[in-house]
């Protein structure tokens, strides 16, 4: 911030200038902190007479050190605890965490369940004194329904599809087309002219090839019919919200998963949490959960202060309709804030809420500082009992609720949204299933205290960037006509701090913008794990209205019910074992949607139908979420006791409450691959659902991206080795769901390629040594070309460029977008594509757990700092021995033609011209590699010419491919040259 000049002051923006005698204006002689006259008049003014930094009193006032004190004590947890002022916050109340040791799988003897079926039945009976929806309907006179239906219907829809236009689309398609029939007829070429002289290259050189052109058919075709959608925000407005009337719109609880606050700073979380509370939404509507998966005190203090913070940031916000809402990056922004700003208030809150949020920023620093080194006996709260978590693996549940309708307000006195801190209780010898088992005990705990219809989820460094996101996902899930059938609306992701050649293409553009809008023409947009607004039901595991899966054991087809539509002939010849096999599947489904209709039963047979239909067996034994999952429009009883509730919602997150249960298996985030986002998407487009993508101008959700190439390559690893266990597991796309017919075969396509794309690494790397071995032996894949054979050639090449550029027009993206995303799918693709394959089969036939290895997130001050940092790993062998060994195979052959003279140079320019291909793709990687300083890793080096010397020379010495008997000159004339 301060590189040149006079600096800029920290907390308006504006440099900080002179002073009488001409210098720098310095306010704190201590640190130098930039800041300029103004703002520390103001700030002595309020009453802070002391540095923002580093605590030391201004020299301005005398009496600053009592001050100082104050402001120093203020950034221990504990004095804070203590701090007069702040009674009556809850959100202080640190000791007061809700834990409560778990009973594991208690039979209805237990006195605690007995307890709960009790209550249960209590409020069930005082809920039937209240008229539900249905029945307040049902007592407006018909003729006056009739009415209301009428306006409703009459109204706009909330959400247009644009198709994309048949200028750009037609062409497009044309073009894959042919291509297609090109490679057809380049491959029937291929096949029948073999290069005698060289048959084992020339083999697999096809066999690579032909895969190539699978894993293209793969990923083209889902996008055939991509489209775009815009909403329409205001008619949403005006649907749901009727003057004088509280707003309509459907609630929506949010999720933010956090596990290591080393490497997830708690900053960091901290402006996610407070882009939510401050989100453009009724504020009973919103409710924020946090789940710790690392139980730490640092995250829980964290949250403490950010839940105290909110409530001078939310009306902020809201006041000023800031955007974004995330103080770190609004305040980051490098516009000019006064654009479209007519209060005269603005400048000067805005600055005194900068300093408000340096001062936060101090206080979380000053905590993360603290949490360093923990001490031997563990960590221990305000009143002196220890920290319950303090074994991260072993470890009560906790729970403890901020705000909210009965929390603390903001300062102006109004309602803030509830802010949940929720760790799951962890016990050695359970598995926890990483974020998918952190995401269903929020989905529980959420069911109990808020009960939302609609769920938002975000990673931890993925903050509200748009504060009207919610209300865009809505225009789809509340619009009657399109909302039935969705099961989630996903978000693109979008970052932050990426340097601007997007080296490792952390941005991801071209599956954003081409390969997601393709899949919306289908049924809709693959999950991708944040920056998703989920329909609570399809987490439930129901399939969507429209299509019940009822089984009708006596009539027809068990999918159905019409028997024309998805097993056209099939079905009669079904052997028993199938139909037995099918009715075990649909087990599930057929009591959750049994028990929609069950609502003519009394109480007590009510009670003994669910337990029968072995919901128990579904969600786990809580009467209470059980019952939270019958409320389709959410909404939580309001007989039950806040009390009680915790004491429910403590239950649910306790370690062995899953064991024998559907969580995880069919019903919340589904466990098994490292990847649980692809998973439950596609679990869900199984059972019929339809996803939509959503893709406001304003970004709605930005997050970080790791930015060295390191960290990249081991978050592109645990990607793909996340597919290559879907590959291996029952849920594989290949034969997964195929009993349905529900999941659209080109969706199915897409699923296949995801999970596939890893194994795209093998013929990969063959093909990347190709070249190199060719250069380096003087043999070729190609036989001598005719004509007919360069115009394939050539023709294929050019298919090639051309369905890119077209696709390039219709989606809008970059050339260099999908430049680097071609390198990318090189260096990934030779490197940790090629890492996962193995450890994914390793990992299965030794039973091993995969880990999901954090990526590291930014803190915002080193700018690209880290771009540069590498960091050792296997990783980066294969794709320095491929570089090396290429760069190599130019030297050697160009010194092998510069011997043989002329002739030679013609067949030299085919081969060189492919190891340049190679070498282009991975000239990103190379990059990283010798970092800013040409300092790559000594040992990363020494390994690679080690591969690659040995390599060339075993080539050259054995020469493999060259079959005995033609070994001689005159047949190796048969490839390219003469
Ligand atoms: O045991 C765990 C491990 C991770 N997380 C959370 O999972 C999120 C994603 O982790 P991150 O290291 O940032 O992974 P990325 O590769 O950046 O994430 C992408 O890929 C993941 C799947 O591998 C998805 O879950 C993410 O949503 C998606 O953004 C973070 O909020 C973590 O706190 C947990 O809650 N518990
Ligand atoms: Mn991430
Ligand atoms: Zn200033
Ligand atoms: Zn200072």
């Amino acid at each position: 911030m301060m590189e040149s000049g006079v600096p800029l002051c920290n907390t308006c923006g504006e440099a900080v200038g002179v002073d009488e005698k001409g210098e720098v204006f310095v306010a704190c002689q201590e640190c130098n902190f930039a800041i300029c006259k103004a703002c520390v008049e103001y700030e002595i003014r309020e009453g802070r007479k002391a540095c923002l930094r580093c605590g030391t009193p201004f020299e301005v006032n005398s009496m600053a050190d009592a001050e100082r004190n104050e402001l120093g004590s203020r950034s221990t947890m504990a004095a804070q605890l203590n701090d007069p002022q702040d009674t009556g916050i809850h959100a202080r109340h640190i000791s007061s965490v809700s834990t409560l040791d778990s009973e594991y799988n208690d039979e209805s003897g237990n006195p605690i369940w007995k307890n709960r079926v009790e209550s249960w039945k209590d409020k069930k009976n005082k809920k039937k004194k209240a008229p539900t929806k249905a029945e307040k309907e049902a007592q407006v006179p018909p003729e006056q329904q009739m009415e209301e239906k009428q306006i409703a219907d009459a109204s706009e829809p909330l959400s247009t599809v644009i198709p994309i236009a048949k200028s750009k689309l037609a062409p497009y398609r044309t073009v894959i087309i042919m291509r297609l029939i090109i490679l057809a007829l380049f491959f029937h070429y291929r096949v029948t002219h073999p290069v005698d002289s060289a048959y084992p290259l020339w083999l697999t050189s096809i066999i690579c090839e032909i895969w190539f052109a699978y894993s293209w058919v793969l990923d083209q075709f889902p996008k055939w019919s991509p489209v775009n959608r815009i909403t329409h925000v205001d008619r949403l407005s005006a649907r749901y919200k009727k003057e004088g009337e509280p707003s309509e719109l459907a609630a929506v609880d949010f999720f933010v998963s956090t596990v290591d606050p080393m490497k997830e700073p708690p900053l960091i979380t901290a402006n996610t949490v407070l882009s939510i509370l401050a989100v453009d939404y009724p504020v009973d509507k919103v409710s924020c959960y946090l789940s710790d998966d690392g139980a730490a005190m640092l995250s829980f203090e964290s949250l403490v202060e950010t839940a105290d913070f909110a409530r001078k940031w939310v009306p902020f916000c809201k006041k000023y309709s800031i955007e974004p809402r995330a103080p770190e990056f609004y305040f980051s922004q490098k516009i000019d804030y006064l654009k479209d700003k007519i209060q005269p208030s603005f400048v000067k809150e805005r600055r005194a809420m900068k300093r408000d949020y340096e001062e936060f920023k101090v206080r979380v620093n000053a905590l993360v500082a603290k949490a360093q080194k923990a001490p031997e006996e563990g960590w221990s709260m305000q009143d002196g009992t220890p920290w319950p978590g303090n074994n991260s693996r072993d470890h009560p549940g906790m729970i403890q609720v901020f705000l909210g309708s009965s929390g603390a307000h903001d300062i102006e006195g109004n309602e803030l949204p509830r802010l949940v801190y929720v760790s799951r209780e962890k016990r050695p010898g359970f598995q926890h299933h990483k974020k998918a088992g952190a995401e269903n005990a929020l989905v529980r705990v959420s069911a109990i205290l808020t009960n939302a219809p609609y769920i938002l989820n975000l990673d931890c460094d993925h903050y509200v960037n748009y504060s009207n996101a919610v209300r865009e996902a809505m225009c789809f899930l509340m619009d009657p006509q399109v909302g039935r059938n969705v099961c989630y609306v996903q978000f693109p992701q979008r970052f932050d701090g990426i340097d601007r050649s997007d080296r490792y293409a952390n941005r991801n553009t071209v599956f954003f913008d081409v390969n997601m809008k393709g899949l919306d023409g289908i049924q809709g947009p693959v999950y991708v794990g944040t920056g998703c607004v989920f329909n609570r039901q399809a987490l439930y595991g129901y399939g969507p209205p429209s299509m019940p899966n009822l089984p009708k054991p006596s009539s027809s087809c068990s999918w159905c019910g019409c028997c024309s539509c998805c097993c056209p002939s099939k079905k009669p010849t079904k052997d028993l074992s199938e139909v037995y096999r099918d009715s075990k599947r649909e087990d599930l489904n057929a009591a959750i949607f049994n028990l929609g209709e069950i609502d003519n039963y009394d109480e007590h047979e009510r009670s003994m139908l669910i337990s029968q239909m072995s919901f128990e067996k579904t969600f786990g034994l809580s009467t209470v979420f059980i019952e939270s999952t019958l409320l389709a429009n959410g909404g939580v009883p309001e007989s039950a006791h806040p009390s009680m509730l915790i004491k429910e919602a403590i239950h649910v997150i306790s370690c062995g409450y899953e064991e024998k249960t559907a969580w995880g298996k069919e019903i919340g985030w589904i466990y098994g691959s490292v990847t649980e986002d692809i998973l439950t998407g596609f679990k869900m487009h199984c059972r019929g659902w339809r996803s939509i993508y959503c893709m406001p101008l304003r970004p709605a959700f930005k997050g970080s991206a790791p930015i060295n190439l390191s960290d990249r390559l081991h978050q592109v690893l645990r990607w793909a080795l996340g597919s290559v266990e879907i590959f291996l597991s029952r849920h594989c796309p290949l034969w997964y769901g195929f009993g349905g017919g529900r999941l659209k075969w080109l969706q199915r396509l897409a699923y296949i390629n995801t999970i596939v794309y890893p194994f795209t690494s093998l013929p990969l790397v063959a093909y990347c040594s190709i070249p190199a071995i060719c250069l380096l032996t003087g043999k070729f894949i190609i036989p001598t070309l005719s004509n007919l054979a360069s115009v394939l050639f050539l023709g294929l090449f050019l298919s090639i460029i051309v369905t890119s550029v077209l696709e390039l027009r219709w989606s809008g993206v970059s050339i260099e977008d999908w430049w680097r995303n071609e390198q990318f799918w090189v260096i990934g693709g030779v490197s940790a594509h090629l890492f996962a394959v193995f450890q994914g089969f390793l990992k299965m036939l030794a039973g091993l757990d995969t880990n999901f290895t954090v990526t590291a997130k930014a803190a915002d001050d080193a700018e690209f700092g880290e771009l540069y940092m590498i960091k050792w790993t296997t990783l980066l062998i294969p794709p320095t021995t491929l570089l090396i060994v290429n760069m190599v195979g130019v030297v050697a052959g160009f010194s092998d033609a510069l011997n043989k003279g002329y002739e030679a140079w013609g067949p030299l320019f085919g081969k060189v011209f492919f190891a340049f291909w190679v070498i282009l793709h991975l000239y990103p990687f190379l990059k990283g590699l010798m970092g800013r300083q040409n300092r790559t890793p000594t040992i990363v080096v020494l390994w690679s010419v080690l591969l690659a010397s040995v390599f060339s020379l075993v080539w050259v010495k054995i020469d493999p491919f060259v079959s005995k008997s033609d070994a001689d000159l005159t047949q190796s004339c048969s490839s390219i040259d003469c």
